[in-house]
């Protein structure tokens, strides 16, 4: 039996359509649902499936390559946290065993010329990429789908401000030259001997702006509750998980949640491995841009709660804090 969704769908349609009232009613859903959950679905997104699709197709190509082709493009030899990362790269529970997820990588390909690249800004700079033989089509759907889903990224963002009773094109100003990182992700079916607490994907906090998630039909995605009790965050097909990451928590003082959330390996099932594949797209903003409670959500009696922050910086450090050392 399907798990049942508890978490709130809202549908884009309207908000797309330019119609005020629709507009509105969308943000009003939207500032409900980050305030109570830091999760909710988006349908209606204006994405095409076969987009969607396409994008998921190169991903299993790419991960069905032999383990020593793949290493060709480890995130490591980038320096800049771009490529392909084995299982065991990352702990995103620290202090728990390594996640059992592997994933790929990519972000705005900066060339040497490139202002945020000249002036040595961490993280920033080419994406590695797959052969074209080996993955035919991989550069050019990826960039398709970054794009698409970028925009996606910037109509959630005005519908965010609105709720916040802001211009719609408040956080724009911190999104002249984001640094987003697409990130597709598979999951091996858990194997028979894992270490205690080893999980897909630890228990964590995404570190930006806001996630915008597309699983497969496998499931095993959990968000924690307000209560402290986990809830299922299961697929519904074509639709996006869209979740709130720490900056927008900061910027909104504590009002909206960066919320807590981990993925179940696939158990398999009638003899059968299990496999799951995702893509995680971060909205990430400026690197240089500085977040600290918006106007509207601190006053005399409830000062911001946190000091100043710098997006980039804050993302370098959790990669830092999330990254295996290797042997
Ligand atoms: O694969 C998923 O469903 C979620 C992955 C995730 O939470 C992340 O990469 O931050
Ligand atoms: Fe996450």
């Amino acid at each position: 039996m399907p798990a049942p969704v508890s978490l709130p769908v809202i549908d884009l349609t309207g908000s797309r359509s330019g119609d005020a009232a629709a507009l509105h009613d969308c943000a009003a859903q939207i500032a409900a649902a980050c305030r109570e959950h830091g999760f909710f679905y988006v349908r209606g997104h204006g994405i095409a499936q076969g987009l969607i699709d396409d994008t998921f197709a190169l991903s299993r190509r790419f991960f069905a390559l032999p383990e020593d082709v793949k290493t060709r493009w480890h995130i490591d030899r980038s320096g800049i946290q771009r490529g392909f990362d084995p299982v065991g790269w990352q702990v995103l529970d620290p202090g728990k065993p390594a996640d059992l997820k592997e994933s790929f990588y990519l972000g705005v390909d900066r060339g040497p010329d490139d202002a945020l690249v000249r002036a040595g800004t961490p993280q920033q700079g080419p994406n590695q990429w797959p052969d074209e033989q080996l993955v035919p089509g991989f550069k050019a759907t990826t960039q398709a789908y970054e794009a698409a889903v970028r925009q996606l990224g910037h109509h959630l963002m005005g519908l965010i401000a609105l709720g916040l009773k802001l211009p719609r094109d408040h956080f724009e100003s911190y999104l002249r030259d984001p640094m987003p990182i697409l990130r597709l992700l598979h999951y091996p079916t858990q194997p028979a001997q894992v270490h205690d607490g080893q999980i897909g994907c630890g228990a964590h906090t995404d570190w930006g702006a806001l996630t915008l998630l597309m699983q497969d039909g496998a499931g095993g995605l959990e968000v924690l509750g307000a209560d402290g009790r986990w809830i299922a965050a299961p697929p519904i097909a074509g639709s996006y998980v869209v979740n709130l990451g720490d900056l927008m928590q900061r910027w909104t003082n504590d009002r909206y949640r960066s919320t807590l959330h981990r993925v179940h390996s696939p158990a398999g099932r009638d003899g059968q491995a299990g496999e799951r594949y995702s893509i995680a797209y971060f909205f990430e903003i400026d690197y240089h841009a500085r977040v600290s409670a918006l106007p509207g959500c601190f006053d005399a009696d409830d000062p911001p709660h946190h000091p100043p922050i710098s997006a980039g910086d804050h993302i370098v450090e959790m990669y830092r804090r999330t990254t295996v050392a290797p042997a």
